[in-house]
């Protein structure tokens, strides 16, 4: 049932065993106690928002996830506060993270990752009709819903476009496109090319530009569009990275396209494992 509005406190929920830690905080199984409805429960300490300067962020991801319905996007069903934390109710993603199981196998076979990027492709699209750019596509930020099927998590780098980038850049650099390391103007055409970067990663197993050097030489690579892409990935594989690693963001394959392109349209066939 539909409770958007209600307000929602710590006593509404019993505790079930922890997920899992994000980037801020950790996040348990919940169950709301009247309806009996599972959830995941994002419990992020205020002070260690305050810490990294990220409030304005979390504000922003909450008001940009609370109204998005999509079948590959994480649900945000509410949130509620005490005087030291900020409680997220998210939808409950029964095969974890989309991360683990790449690192565990190492690479997807191609069909499941073509399926993959086929749904976060669907999600992208919603998105952008709704002019909303996630800006954050990658394995980390992608769970599995109960048949499998990816969904886009964590909207803390979303906005609304066109937007520019006032946070630093933390972390790894290897899903951002150049004109985001170059701190230029940016709009929806981030995502294609971290959608690009994204199937890449899903069929060889390391991100593209990913360099043992550090920061200086991945920032290079990214800059040149240094692509080096394997001959065991597939014709049609390569063929889609490539229209999405594109330095001139005009020239990124749109969306509609990649939904049309060979390497997607295999993955319709093959049914979810
Ligand atoms: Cl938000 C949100 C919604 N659902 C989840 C979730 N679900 C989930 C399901 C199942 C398993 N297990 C499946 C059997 O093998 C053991 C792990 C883990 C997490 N995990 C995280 C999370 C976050 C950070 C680190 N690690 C996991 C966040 N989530």
């Amino acid at each position: 049932t539909e409770q958007k509005n209600r307000k929602w406190s710590l006593a509404d929920f019993e505790i079930g065993k922890p997920l899992g830690k994000g980037k801020f905080g950790h996040v348990y199984l919940a169950r709301e106690r009247r309806s009996g409805f599972i959830v995941a429960l994002k419990i992020i300490y205020k002070a260690e928002l305050e810490a990294a300067k990220v409030e304005k962020q979390l504000r922003r991801e909450i008001e940009i996830q609370s109204h998005l319905r999509h079948p590959h996007i994480l649900r945000l069903y509410g949130y509620f506060y005490d005087e030291k934390r900020v409680y997220l109710i998210l939808e409950y993603a029964p095969q974890g993270e989309l991360y683990k199981t790449l690192r565990r196998t190492g690479k997807f076979e191609e069909a499941t990752a073509a399926r993959y990027i086929r749904q976060m492709t669907l999600a992208l699209q919603y998105l952008h009709s709704r002019h909303v750019i996630h800006r954050d596509i990658k394995p980390e930020n992608i769970l599995l819903g109960l048949n499998g099927e990816a969904k886009i998590a964590d909207f803390g780098w979303s906005v609304h476009a066109p937007g520019t980038r006032r946070q630093t850049l933390c972390g790894t650099l290897d899903y951002l496109p150049p004109e985001m390391v170059e701190g230029k103007e940016h709009a929806w055409w981030v995502d294609l090319w971290s959608l690009g970067v994204l199937a890449y990663e899903f069929v060889v197993g390391a991100p593209p530009f990913e360099e043992a050097a550090g920061y200086r030489a991945t920032y290079r690579r990214i800059a040149k569009v240094d692509l080096k892409i394997p001959d065991t990935v597939s014709p049609d594989a390569a063929d889609l990275i490539r229209k999405l690693l594109q330095h001139d963001p005009e020239k990124r394959l749109p969306l509609e396209k990649v939904l049309r392109h060979p390497w997607i349209r295999l993955s319709i066939n093959i049914s979810p494992t």
